[in-house]
């Protein structure tokens, strides 16, 4: 099967001959000569390939800059400023073509692409200034499903390998498609994209090095043209990339436009003489608002037409950001000559196109509600043990931790005596043991932090639900962390002499098992609210240290004030430390832990006055094991609630 790319992975110097030494002239692509070849029909089955074109009229976007403000009280104080970022913005995108969006910093380029992809509240969303095929495009639910969307930055999971990143996006967003036609899809768009010799490698980040930037890019653009949409929008694509990189990715953006008959509208910052000859057309803003809507051979007509000469290192491009100002003012005054330069080849002008498309992305997505749910949660569970196990910190870590924490503890506390000192060391044991179970899944902060911006993304385009990645997410830590709690347990226990019954033992196991679930859904809640890892970390110090101060064990419950006594009933040591001690001292409660001196026959401290003196007078062990349960699914409730209503609202 052909492919975009030709050779694999060709030094930069073969690279300039792979992509030229052809033909200079992008726009004669379909010589075979030429470095990117259409590719053929794959055996998966596209969509049929009409022509689109896409028209933006008079498209203005307002905001109000408290809208985006995080502080609450500002518009109390500050009356809301209107920012008018895009100011009646026009211009026709077509299939098999490239329209390039180019101004300076800060002039909307973003903004404008974000509303074209349906990345907008329905509230700002413009009915009347976007149509495909002349037809209006009422919503941006309806953008979402005709158009991929590449955003800026790349939201990949750096522990999956290339095959396996574009695998579980297809099993995500082609659910209605078979196995065998899944994998022929990532098959013949791993040889689209050039990938084949890096197919097996992890993407990578800055930490775990991984693919190069311009391979991650086109894995970033196969994520999203899985379905095979008819209208890909790029958010700077070639951004932070080298020349000959940034090349090959507007390259094979070309070969998709003309193979596929897609129609592309990407931003770019200032690019290369090479990479201006694949775009067919360009849209330049300033200050939101057009400046040129047309070829490179209109704009260098404009720009001579304005009585200027194009400096022989620049090409038109780069000389128009410098006399921006002037080709503002002159197109404003002169527009209308400018707007649509050609006239489109002939365009079907019915509603059916549409909704051939939508159509299209429903089949992709079709399939009962459960068997859906079901599906997407196994393919979750599937990813995330892929990602726990080769996310080998936190898998050492945590198996470490426990060992370590376990033994260390069973070592200091080792043989504890049955007698009054014994009943204090092993108060202190479980004060402690809580105290290390709870604020050792802070460890899992960053990963779901990085998670947060994929699963934002991959929630957004209807990849799956947040209740399913909740769910898998439970599913997957159950075992996970109950082999943390016998790794911890088992040593505690036994060096330390606890309650030798072996029900007292499997309880004291379980107690820890729910201890750690708690934690991790409270870690997963708080994830959720922080925006950053700085800000988690330091708020889960401050909850953790604000449940355990009113745990009872610093303040007995009588001296605690009146308005902090609710933090009793919600601090997450309470329960779980009420059960530890009367997991110890139920069944011995009749035994006697402190003899007068020299009188054998008078007990001064018996197990029932360990509890009585804790307020420990019935035993509640399942009470306070179901509580712990309801914090740990509440915790995942709350997480779920506000991780559907960013997702709800997320622009990525
Ligand atoms: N939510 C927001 N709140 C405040 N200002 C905003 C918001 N969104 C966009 N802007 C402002 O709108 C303008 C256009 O932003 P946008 O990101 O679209 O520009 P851009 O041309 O893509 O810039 P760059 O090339 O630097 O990425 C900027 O001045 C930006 O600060």
């Amino acid at each position: 099967m052909a492919s975009c790319f030709q050779n694999p992975r060709p030094s930069v110097e073969d690279d300039s001959l792979v992509l030229f030494s052809a033909s200079n002239s992008p726009r004669e692509s379909t010589s075979p000569s030429s470095s990117y070849h259409p590719s053929p029909p794959p055996s998966y089955s596209l969509p049929s390939k009409k022509s689109f074109k896409f028209g933006v009229k008079n498209l203005s976007y307002t905001i109000h800059q408290d809208g985006s403000s995080p502080t609450f009280f500002r518009p109390l104080f500050n009356k809301p400023k209107p920012i008018n970022i895009l100011k009646s913005v026009s211009f026709t995108a077509r299939s098999s073509e490239i329209l390039a969006i180019v101004g300076p910093s800060g002039t909307g380029k973003s903004t404008l692409l974000r509303i074209i992809a349906g990345r907008v509240r329905n509230s700002k969303f413009d009915p009347k200034s976007l149509s495909l095929n002349d037809y209006p495009l009422t919503s941006p639910s309806q953008l979402r499903k005709i158009c991929g969307f590449v955003a800026q930055e790349d939201n990949l999971l750096p522990l999956l390998t290339v095959e396996e990143t574009l695998m579980f996006t297809a099993k995500f967003r082609l659910k209605g498609r078979s196995a065998r036609e899944k994998e022929e899809r990532v098959k013949s768009l791993i040889q689209e994209l050039g990938l084949v010799h890096v197919s097996d490698s992890f993407v990578g980040d800055e930490e775990n090095r991984g693919i190069s930037g311009g391979e991650r890019k086109r894995v970033s653009i196969g994520v999203d043209i899985i379905n095979d949409p008819p209208i890909l929008l790029l958010d700077e694509p070639t951004s932070g990339l080298d020349s000959s990189s940034a090349l090959q990715v507007i390259e094979l953006l070309s070969c998709m436009a003309k193979a596929k008959n897609r129609l592309i509208v990407l931003s770019v910052h200032q690019p290369s003489y090479r990479i201006l000859q694949y775009i067919s057309d360009f849209l330049i803003l300033s200050h939101g608002t057009v400046v040129h809507n047309g070829s490179l051979e209109s704009l260098e007509q404009t720009i001579n037409a304005l009585g200027f000469r194009i400096p022989v290192q620049l090409n038109a491009l780069e000389f128009s950001m410098e006399i921006i100002q002037r080709l503002e003012d002159s197109y404003s005054s002169n527009h209308l000559s400018h707007v649509e330069g050609k006239e489109p080849p002939s365009y079907s002008m019915w509603q059916e196109d549409i909704n051939g498309v939508e159509e299209q992305f429903q089949k992709e997505q079709e399939g009962s509600w459960l068997f859906t749910s079901l599906f997407e949660i196994m393919v979750l569970c599937a990813r995330f043990w892929k990602i726990i196990y080769r996310t080998k910190q936190l898998f050492f870590a945590r198996t470490m931790q426990a060992l370590v924490g376990g033994f260390g503890l069973g070592s200091v506390y080792i043989k504890v005596r049955n007698d009054e000192g014994g009943i204090a060391e092993r108060l202190g044991l479980f004060a402690f043991s809580l105290s290390f179970l709870l604020s050792s899944t802070v460890e899992a902060l960053p990963i779901y932090l990085q998670e947060r911006r994929v699963l934002m993304k991959e929630a957004s385009r209807g990849a799956y639900k947040i209740s399913s990645y909740m769910i898998a997410n439970t599913i997957v830590f159950l075992p996970f962390l109950f082999a943390v709690a016998i790794l911890f347990a088992v040593p505690v226990y036994w060096l330390v002499g606890l309650n030798a019954s072996i029900s007292a033992f499997a309880f004291f196991v379980f107690v820890v098992w729910v201890i750690v679930l708690m934690a991790s859904s409270l870690v997963l809640f708080l994830s959720a609210v922080s925006p950053d890892f700085i800000s988690g970390n330091s708020l889960i110090c401050t909850v953790l240290g604000a449940y355990f101060l009113f745990s009872g064990y610093f303040i007995p419950k009588e001296c605690i004030p009146k308005y902090w006594l609710f933090m009793y009933y919600v601090s997450l040591y309470r329960y779980p430390l009420d059960s530890l001690l009367i997991n110890e001292y139920w069944s011995v409660r009749n035994e006697c832990f402190s003899r007068r001196a020299g009188d054998h026959s008078t007990c001064l401290l018996t197990g029932n006055d360990v509890l009585k003196g804790r307020g420990l007078d019935k035993d509640t062990r399942w009470m306070n094991v179901s509580i712990m349960l309801a914090f740990f699914v509440v915790y995942r409730v709350l997480c779920w609630i506000i991780l559907a209503r960013k997702a709800s609202k997320t622009t990525i």
